[in-house]
Formats: structure tokens, sequence, C-alpha cells
């Protein structure tokens, strides 16, 4: 069977890859030619644990290639994962430009039958307006069908999360396709939900919009915390002891950024006032989260009114750990406010910065946390490195020249910065 995945960013990459770690041969397709010469290099384009390893000894075992010659690689394919961008429009809907272009080009150059997969977050009916569209495209007198296998992996984790899914969703219209699907997922030993293409479109955003909701909610209480003297740390613990809830995705902090949540909200409630509904509980998370990325700074105005001239460290840009991600980080939206003041700047992340100097050439980069620190008069935290939370009092104190500590992650314990003397804020405590 002859698997092509299009799109090499973090989603068709880590497919691509895992797909042939199951051991299928598997044609990694990207029209942006930098990326397949890094890949053809043994490069990977992006930032993910394991990728590089999988990529080496999948590639030398002949299972992976990649390429951007589409035509040759939808000629005989006979499954094509599309995996690539979803961005958003500036009204908040999802664009789907991208996705359509590439599915011309499998129309226009599939010479067989062929099953195309929508790994994209895409809304709900596009599967079926897909279908038409290639429909009308097609060069051959082939058969294809289209089915929706939405993506759930997280950055950081993406193999894993690949290898050992929690689930695999299959929307599909017929017993061939769902076939095709569990035979190439044979080897995952993961739950499988068989459904309609419009039902695998929307577990897609329900589970998105549901966790970014569990993060607004967390922050709105953490917000309320704060006015009432109550730790949002201990009021999630406390909350985290009856399963229903669940321990997870209660971290209260800055917001969600990244390049799914915040437009996965957005399009759904696009697509839900589109059809004359208006989806309260996501828009609500929405606007709670747009306050929440620049709370931080909102409470350093009580010791920084401006921040013309003041040395300032900031340690993580990256929308969260393990990733050198910085699409809607809620970094960027602070960095704005610092640099529009004035602000002097000393950014350190572990792997975030070569990404972060196209968004902002102009402030000053270090090579370690220590030599952000030094003479700062007060430090940002935007994302929870390990190695930030490893951070002791001490080292703020004989590193800066005033200990002001503006955690956006709460990577601390509040008693024990105070406690030695550091001006310490975090989010609901
Ligand atoms: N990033 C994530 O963690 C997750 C993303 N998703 C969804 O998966 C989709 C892809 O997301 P990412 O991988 O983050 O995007 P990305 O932007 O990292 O990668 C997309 C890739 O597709 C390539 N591409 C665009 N048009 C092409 C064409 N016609 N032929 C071949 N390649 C083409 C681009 O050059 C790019 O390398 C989005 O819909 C996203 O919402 C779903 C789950 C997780
Ligand atoms: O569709 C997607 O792209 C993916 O989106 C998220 O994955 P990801 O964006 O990689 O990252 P998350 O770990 O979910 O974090 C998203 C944002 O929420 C924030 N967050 C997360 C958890 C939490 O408790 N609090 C919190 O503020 C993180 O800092 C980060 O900015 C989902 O977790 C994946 O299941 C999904 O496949």
């Amino acid at each position: 069977m002859k698997i092509v995945v299009t799109g090499t960013g973090y989603v068709g990459l880590v497919t691509g890859v895992c797909l042939a770690e199951l051991g299928h041969t598997v044609h990694c397709l990207d029209t942006n030619e930098e990326k397949i010469k890094m890949l053809n290099n043994g490069l990977s384009p992006v930032f993910e644990p394991g990728i590089d390893e999988l990529i080496k000894e999948n590639s030398e075992q002949k299972r992976l290639n990649f390429t951007s010659n589409y035509v040759e690689a939808y000629r005989d394919a006979d499954v094509i994962f599309i995996a690539v961008e979803t961005p958003e429009l500036p009204n908040g809907s999802a664009d789907l430009n991208i996705l359509f272009k590439a599915a011309e080009q499998i129309a226009e150059n599939i010479q067989g039958n062929c099953l195309i997969v929508i790994k994209s977050t895409v809304p709900i009916g596009t599967a079926d307006k897909l279908n038409s569209f290639i429909e009308d495209k097609l060069r051959y007198n082939v058969t294809f069908e289209i089915a929706s296998n939405p993506e759930f992996l997280s950055q950081g984790t993406a193999i894993n999360d690949t290898l050992y899914a929690k689930r695999l969703i299959l929307g599909v219209e017929s017993d061939k396709a769902e076939g095709t699907l569990r035979e190439i997922y044979k080897k995952i030993k993961s739950p499988i939900l068989v459904t309609n293409r419009r039902s695998a479109e929307m577990i897609k955003y329900a589970s998105n919009d549901f966790l970014a909701l569990k993060i607004s909610f967390v922050n709105d209480i953490a917000n309320l915390c704060e006015i009432v003297g109550a730790d949002i740390d201990d009021v999630t613990k406390g909350m985290s002891f009856d399963d229903r809830i669940g321990n997870k995705f209660l971290n209260a902090g800055i917001g969600y950024g990244g390049s799914c949540f915040p437009k996965d909200t957005k399009s759904l409630h696009w697509l839900a006032y589109q059809h004359g509904y208006e989806l309260r509980t996501v828009k609500a998370a929405i606007e709670v989260n747009e306050l929440q990325k620049t709370k931080l700074i909102s409470k350093a105005r009580k010791q920084f009114p401006s921040f013309k001239g003041i040395r300032v460290s900031i340690l993580g840009v990256t929308f969260k750990p393990g990733t050198d991600d910085l699409r809607e980080a809620p970094s960027i939206d602070n960095i704005k406010i610092l640099v529009e003041e004035g602000a002097l700047l000393t950014v350190f992340d572990p792997v975030g910065m070569e990404k972060f100097k196209n968004y902002f050439p102009q402030v000053n980069y270090a090579t370690s946390v220590e030599e952000s620190l030094r003479d700062a008069e007060a430090c940002f935290i935007f994302t929870e490195w390990d190695m930030f939370k490893e951070i002791k009092p001490e080292k703020f104190l004989s590193l800066m020249s005033q200990a002001n500590v503006y955690d956006g992650r709460n990577c601390f314990s509040v008693l024990d910065m105070r406690r030695n003397g550091v001006n310490y804020i975090s989010i609901g405590r």
C-alpha cells in the first residue's frame, strides 16, 4: 500500500514518521522545498522530542521518503493523508484555501483508486465539500473516497501520542474505507470509534474547545481567588480528587496559546454563528483567554507603572514547554507591550529563540538563564520549562539588581520565594 502524507509540519511529519515506524512505506510530501531539503539531509524542520531518531532509522530502512514532487507522489498513491495547515482568517473562520489547493493537486494527479484522509482540523461539512470538489477536478477516470481521521497529538509528546493514541476516530462513509484505516492502524492498540465524517470533524473541535474551556474556567476562578484571598493551586488540587473533574488541564496561567486552541475555539464559534446558533460557553472561553494573556503585566504595573528603560529578563517564549512553536504564544502579546514601552529586554528560551528572532529582532538574546537574569530589574516567566522551575530564590536575588519576578505559569512556591526575599507575583495566588 503506498501511503502519501501531504504536509510535513507538526502533524504531517509525525504522522508520516510514525506510520513508517509501524512498518508502512510512507512518502512525505511538502510543497515547501526547504523543508524537504532539510528532511532529506536527516534534519527535522520542527522541534519534537524523538523525531530525529525516527527519521534517521526509518529513512535508512527505506520506509520513509521525502519529496516535493506531488505529481509523482500522488500518481499511484493508495492512501493520502492530508495534514496541511488550516489557519484562522481575520473573522475567526478557518481558512481552507491551502487545503483545497492540496485537494486540487490530488484530483489532478491520482491515477488509481484512492482513499483521501483528512487529518487537518476542518469545519464540520468540509469532507463533504472536498468530495464534490475533487469529483469535479478529477483528471483521470478513478474512484476515490474521503475519510475524516482527526489528529489529537500534542506538541512535545507527539510521537507517543501517535504511537500510543488515546483514541482513533474514523469518520467514514463505507466499510471499505473503515477497513483500510483499520489495516493501517492495526499495530496501534487504541480504542477505535467509527462514525460518520461530520461527527468525526465535530469530535475534534469539541475536544479542543472543551480543553480550552477548562483552562479559561480555571483562569477565571484564579482571578477570583486573587480577589478573595484563595490560592488557585490548592483550589484545583482540591477539585482534582473528584475523578469526574480529574487533575489535568487545571493549570492557571497567562492563558492558552498554540496553533490550535485559539483558532479552533474561534472557528467553531464562527461555524455555529453561521448556522444561527451562539456557542456561549466557547465565546466565554475565548474572552477570558484574551484578557488573561496580559494579566501578569497588569499586575506588574503596581511596581512598574511604565517599563521605559527598565531592564527586563524574559524566560520562555514558546506557547508551552517541549516545543519550538511560537504560534499564538502569550509571550508575544506581552513582549510587544514591553517593547513598545521601551523596556530593555534580554530573552532566553532553551529552544524557541531562533524562531522568536523573526518576531523581535531588536531585543537582546541571552545564551543562558543566568545571562538573562543578570542586572535585570524585573523577570517575566512566560513558559514553564523544567530548567526554569529549578531556579532557586537565591539565584534571582544574587543575579538581578531587583528581584521582581512575575511568573505567568506558577512555577514556584509562593511561600518559598517570598520567604527568601523575592518580590514574587504569580497567577491566582
Ligand atoms: N500542531 C498540532 O499540534 C496539531 C495540529 N492539528 C491540525 O493539523 C493541521 C496541520 O497543522 P500543523 O502540522 O501544525 O501545520 P504546519 O503549518 O506545521 O504544517 C503544514 C505543512 O503543510 C505544507 N503544505 C501546505 N500546502 C501543501 C500542499 N499543497 N502540498 C503539500 N504540502 C503542503 C506546508 O508547507 C507545511 O509544511 C491543522 O489543521 C491543525 O489544526 C491537529 C492536531 C495537532
Ligand atoms: O489540535 C491540536 O493542535 C492539539 O491542541 C492541543 O495540543 P497543543 O496545542 O500541542 O498543547 P496543549 O498541551 O494542549 O497546550 C495548549 C495551551 O494551553 C495551555 N495550558 C494547558 C494546560 C493547562 O492546564 N493550562 C494551560 O494554560 C498551554 O500552556 C498551551 O499554551 C491539544 O492538547 C491536543 O490534543 C490537540 O491535538
